[in-house]
This record gives C-alpha cells, sequence and structure tokens, in this order.
C-alpha cells in the first residue's frame, strides 16, 4: 500500500502526516504537489490539514479546482481511498466527495485543544477495529469546523451509517458540551455512501508520536492499515 499526500499552497500538516506514516506506521509515502496530475502509484490519498490558499473565499473552496483534484475524484469514483483531515475534510465536501459543509464555529473563534472522539460505527475501514465504548483522545484546530447538512441528508447519512466519528465528554458520552464548534449531531468525522472516502476534522496525526504524550490518533491511523493485510 502506497499513501500519497497531497500538498497545496498552504497545507501546514502535510510534513506530520509523512513523519507519522513512514516512522511511526512504517508506511511508504510521497508528497503530491497540487499542480501534479500524476497519483505516483499511489493506492491510498491523503489531504492534509492546513490553510489551502489562505482560507480566502471558504476554506478548501479553491483548494478544490487544483489540478490533482480531477485525479482524486477520479481516484475516488473507482473505488480508491481517501482521506481528508481537517483542512482536507473541508476540500473533499467542497469537492462534493462528501456529503454536508464545513462552516464557521459556532463561537466564531478558532479552536486549537484536546477533544474526544466515538467512533459510531465499526462498519468502515477507518473505526474498523475501535472501540465503541472508549473516548479517543484527538486536538482540533480549526476555525471553519462545525459540520453541517440539510434533515434530509443528515438522514440519509445517518441511516447509511456513514458517521464514523462524533465529540464526547472523556466518558464517551456524546453531549452538546462535548461539542467544540457547533457541529450538527456532534459529528466529527463522516464517510461517502461507497465507504473509500474518509473525512475527519480532528488531527490525529498530532496524536500518534509518544514523543507528544499521546498516542491515541495512532490507534485510528492504524486502522487504515487493515487494507493491507
Ligand atoms: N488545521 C487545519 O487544517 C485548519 C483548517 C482550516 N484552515 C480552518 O481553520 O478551519
Amino acid at each position: 500500500m502506497k499513501f500519497g499526500v497531497v500538498v497545496f499552497p498552504g497545507s501546514n500538516c502535510d510534513d506530520d502526516t509523512v513523519h507519522v506514516f513512514r516512522h511511526i506506521l512504517g508506511q511508504e509515502i510521497v508528497k503530491l504537489w497540487h499542480k501534479s496530475t500524476n497519483l505516483e502509484g499511489c493506492d491510498f490519498l491523503i489531504i492534509p490539514g492546513g490553510f489551502s490558499y489562505g482560507d480566502y473565499l471558504r476554506s478548501g473552496a479553491i483548494a478544490r479546482f487544483s489540478p490533482i483534484m480531477d485525479k482524486v475524484i477520479e481516484h475516488a469514483n473507482a473505488g480508491g481511498y481517501v482521506l481528508g483531515i481537517c483542512n482536507g475534510f473541508q476540500v473533499l465536501v467542497e469537492a462534493g466527495l462528501l456529503p454536508g459543509v464545513l462552516l464557521r464555529n459556532d463561537h466564531q473563534k478558532f479552536n486549537s485543544k484536546n477533544v474526544y472522539l466515538r467512533a459510531a460505527t465499526n462498519h468502515s475501514l477507518f473505526t474498523g477495529d475501535l472501540d465503541l465504548t472508549r473516548a479517543y483522545k484527538v486536538p482540533v484546530a480549526h476555525a471553519e469546523g462545525r459540520y453541517f447538512t440539510d434533515e434530509a441528508t443528515l438522514k440519509q447519512i445517518i441511516d447509511n451509517d456513514q458517521v464514523l466519528f462524533r465529540y464526547c465528554d472523556a466518558d464517551g458520552q456524546v453531549t452538546e458540551a462535548a461539542n467544540p464548534n457547533g457541529s450538527l449531531d456532534n459529528i466529527a468525522g463522516i464517510c461517502n455512501a461507497g465507504r473509500n472516502v474518509f473525512g475527519l476534522m480532528p488531527h490525529p496525526e498530532r496524536a500518534s508520536d509518544p514523543l507528544l504524550g499521546n498516542t491515541d490518533g495512532r490507534i485510528l491511523l492504524e486502522q487504515l492499515l487493515a487494507v493491507t493485510a
């Protein structure tokens, strides 16, 4: 399995992602510049966090038109795996690869802190072996992280089991107080109907290296490696 991290002007979590996949998870991983249209044989594409195009207009709205995105969409439509983390999640909803939108946080402030997540289902590669009863501690860092959809889409993604992660408290309770940005139904991560495209607002790559004192994010990312088994 070869991973590829797409780099836009303003991406800032590309190096963290490469570090974790290469040195912590022991995977082959390359960077893919957004102007390229060559996926270099990557099987699994990651759109990293950051501030692509300075978040002008709307986070992810300009990056979505980068040349490489046609190839990312082609890859996803052919069943290939794609994960968007934070700004990457924003790019994927702007590209129409994931349902819904990410609005400005309800409190209008940039959020940078640890939050807790609970996996909502084991029916996806990303959540395959996660403990549905426990809270995983992972940091968020965003201004536009409030997941939102219309009622019909919300019903559809819940009925299809596409909600993968919800914000919860340290005990795993999904409460309003544990919601860091006003996301609809505490939604922190979803997948597409085909279950091969994932979006997650928090940053598991920032909670993977033991040097940082928290490796809960690593448990999440390790799920993705099941595809290589
Ligand atoms: N850490 C990130 O990826 C930031 C996401 C985006 N730029 C925001 O602030 O909403």
